[in-house]
């Protein structure tokens, strides 16, 4: 369990998102960075020793970053991969701020 293995994967993903030149290459990895980022929504960290309200705010944050993918992802579709890359550049603040919190 834990979720460690989903967030190494989730970083590998992002890392292809940034480098994909085709709107193809793009979709592929934005696919498995949300299955990736579902699973670990749906999975309750090691660090929250069983706390499910801080669990619920963890949920929420995993949920904003799914849905930066998920638009972004819609921008691929429209062919405009480069305001999709632009998109990615959230992921960041969100990373450090929940990190800071729940990791
Ligand atoms: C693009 C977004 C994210 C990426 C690429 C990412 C990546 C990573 C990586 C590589 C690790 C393991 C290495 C380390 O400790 O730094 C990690 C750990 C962790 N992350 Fe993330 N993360 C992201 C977003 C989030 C969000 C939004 C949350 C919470 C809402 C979160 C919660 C955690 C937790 C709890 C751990 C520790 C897991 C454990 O010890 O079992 N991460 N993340």
């Amino acid at each position: 369990a834990g979720v460690m293995k989903e967030m190494f994967q989730m970083k590998q993903q992002l890392n292809l998102l940034n480098s994909a030149e085709t709107v193809e290459a793009f979709q592929a990895s934005a696919d498995n960075f949300i299955t990736l980022s579902e699973q670990a929504k749906a999975t309750m960290p090691a660090s929250l020793e069983g706390d499910e309200t801080r669990f619920k705010g963890y949920q929420a944050g995993m949920q904003e970053v799914i849905d930066v993918v998920k638009k972004a992802n819609e921008q691929a579709k429209a062919g405009k991969l480069d305001e999709a890359k632009a998109l990615l550049t959230e992921l960041d603040g969100m990373r450090k701020k929940y990190h800071k919190e729940y990791k």
